[in-house]
């Protein structure tokens, strides 16, 4: 994913060291009562081997009656210790690894809230989706196994290679020796794992984006009878996860017959060097079981810990995606000195505006200068990619000029705080989004904590109250995955109610140009002209009625303004607008009267 990180870890050990800084730290109490855990199991284990020692001789070899309960109550005791201590350290383990999970979840969340629409524009939100999900349950799994491995399996390998030491240190080292070639074996191992995980990541992504297009373009999708083709993508895009998947496996699973061969050449060592010690007399059965014992119980620690480097790397690359994310640093932010934008009265200023997205490419808006004053409608109009969106999207400070200001009220929205800029603007968007919630919260989302009658007064200013009413569950029904059990003009006039009860004196409105029939697209309009009314509106206008009716027309053509005026004005001009007035007239006229929203933008196009 592409970012502007601020002090992004490069290395393994800088990332161990941030994560352990920044997840494990907050939590250190329960870490170190899990880690206390751990250390109580792997004396425990090492108790049990132990134990093998004098419960042979005095038992077998002795034939000592007390013992035959001392022993037993004994091994009763380690086990039950060493029961309860595991049950701690995995409970405890797994909860810190939730927690561990829930935090860097909401510190994604957070940074995505606050990321430059460029970024988000530049990753898609399949591959997001896909990093927020995964990527903090793989750094969980890793952090909580390796923190078991090296404290755990490490202390538990100590102790039992103590016993073997104890009861025969030659022997240990022999049973020590044979694990050499082990080490070089995983290193190699875990290099192809990276590589093969970082794989598996890429396509997990390209996946998550395959599997959200398909459902929120399912209706194109039929439309073009192309299923068999989505179907197909999906399938290789599955297949190519598998395969990376299996290499993976294969050479994290790689180590397991490695380890199991050394182990069975390090128990034959051990029986053979053992068992010719015992027929010389120099060791005795008790030690020579109690050796072999540890030997067995020191082989599956040993194994995990064989796996323990590959999980670091995986959880490691996992660790560096994320905090890509978390450490997203805005452009668009509050200035140092930013002060609150007061008392609004609305007046638009774009002194010289240039912008240009990416900074590639020929500039979207080039020394563009346009005054609104306070309280009048302006309308954009201009062919397909002229700039009209981008004009728009400059006011809330979506994105910043390039030269030039942007300025409300005489003050340069750089300059201003972005929670009192954005509060003076109400944004209805060509498509209005809706969330799938209730049409209460949806319209509430204008205003948190607005009353049910302030509710209901922008709904009916919004000529939506009647059809709300007219649903079964009324204000409680839910619209669905972004508003799709309603209608076009529903969805248009809720979002139109969400700006009624915003009623911030700047409006951006960008008209949708999906065909309405006659009655919504009146109730449309009729509720547009309530929400302008006594406000600024800076309308990319398809409407012929909106066009008509403006204070100011802007034409926008190829980032420049090229004309502006009144419609009297710009008619007279006989320029770009009239060519665009006079097609779009006959058109309508083609289309008996009925108000064609999308004409204007579709004669420049043509
Ligand atoms: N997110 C983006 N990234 C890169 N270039 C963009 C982006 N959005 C728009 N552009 C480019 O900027 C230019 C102006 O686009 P803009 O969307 O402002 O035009 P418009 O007049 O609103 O067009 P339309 O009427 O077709 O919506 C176009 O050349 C377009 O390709």
């Amino acid at each position: 994913m592409t970012g502007t990180p601020t002090e992004r870890p490069r290395t393994g050990r800088e990332l161990v060291a941030r994560l352990a800084r920044e997840e494990l730290r907050p939590a250190w109490r329960v870490l170190a009562v899990a880690i206390t855990c751990m250390v109580v199991v792997a004396l425990t284990t090492g108790a049990t081997a132990w134990l093998l020692d004098p419960a042979i001789k005095s038992i077998f070899l002795d034939r000592d009656p007390d013992m035959l309960i001392l022993i037993p109550a004994a091994v009763i005791v380690v086990s039950m210790v060493k029961a309860v201590a595991s049950y701690g350290q995995a409970m405890l383990m797994s909860s810190l690894g939730q927690r561990i999970v829930s935090n860097l979840q909401i510190r994604m969340f957070e940074a995505i809230m606050r990321a430059d629409l460029a970024w988000l524009n530049a990753n898609h939100s399949g591959r997001v989706v896909s990093s927020f999900v995964n990527d903090a349950i793989h750094v969980r799994d890793a952090a909580s196994r390796i923190i078991a491995g090296l404290v755990k399996e490490a202390l538990t390998v100590v102790v039992l290679a103590g016993v073997m030491f104890y009861q025969d240190w030659q022997l240990a080292c022999i049973a020590l020796f044979v694990l050499v070639p082990a080490v070089g074996m995983v290193k190699r191992l875990s290099r192809r794992t990276r590589k093969a995980s970082q794989r598996t990541f890429e396509e997990t992504g390209t996946l998550s984006t395959l599997v959200s297009e398909a459902l929120t373009g399912m209706r194109i999708v039929r439309a073009y009878g192309q299923e068999a083709h989505e179907t197909e993508k999906a399938t290789a895009s599955i297949e190519r996860r598998l395969a990376h998947l299996v290499k993976a496996i294969r050479a994290r699973t790689a180590s397991t017959p490695f380890t199991e061969a050394l182990t069975g050449i390090g128990i034959a060592a051990a029986i053979a060097y053992a068992g010719w010690k015992g027929q010389s007399g120099a060791m005795e059965l008790n030690e020579f079981v109690s050796f072999i014992a540890a030997m067995m119980m020191a082989y599956q620690p040993v194994r995990a810990l064989a796996g323990l480097q590959t999980q670091l790397q995986e959880g490691l690359a996992a660790a560096e995606r994320l905090y890509a994310i978390i450490d997203l640093a805005p452009t668009i932010k509050d200035a140092p000195d930013a002060s609150p934008l007061e008392a609004v009265q609305g007046q638009i200023r774009f002194d010289g505006v240039s912008f240009s997205y990416g900074g590639e490419g020929p500039p979207a808006l080039a020394e563009v200068t346009l005054d609104i004053p306070a309280g009048t409608t302006a309308a954009l109009v201009g062919p397909s990619g002229a700039g009209k969106s981008t004009v728009l999207n400059l006011v809330p400070r979506f994105y910043d000029a390039t030269a030039g200001a942007v300025r409300i009220d005489g003050t340069d929205v750089r300059a201003a705080t972005l929670a009192s800029l954005r509060g003076a603007i109400a944004l209805v968007a060509q498509e209005p989004f809706l969330f799938d919630d209730t049409i209460r919260a949806n319209i509430a989302y204008g205003r948190p904590g607005a009353s049910e009658a302030e509710i209901v007064q922008a709904a009916r200013d919004a000529a939506a109250h009647d059809f709300i009413e007219g649903l079964p569950q009324g204000y409680d029904t839910r619209v669905g995955e972004a508003g799709l059990k309603l209608s076009g003009g529903q969805r248009q006039r809720i979002a139109i109610a969400r700006a009624m009860l915003k009623n911030a004196p700047i409006l951006l409105l960008d008209e949708a140009t999906s065909a309405l029939d006659t009655e919504s697209e009146r109730q449309v309009q009729a509720a547009l002209r309530r929400l302008m009314r006594g406000r600024t509106t800076l309308v990319i206008a398809h409407r012929l009625s909106t066009v008509i009716d403006a204070d100011r027309i802007f034409v926008l053509d190829g980032g420049r303004v090229a004309e502006q005026g009144t419609h009297a004005e710009l008619l007279a001009l006989d320029g770009l607008y009239a060519r665009l007035y006079q097609t779009q007239l006959s058109d309508d006229t083609d289309t008996a009267g009925t108000p064609a929203p999308e004409e204007p933008r579709a004669a420049a196009r043509g």
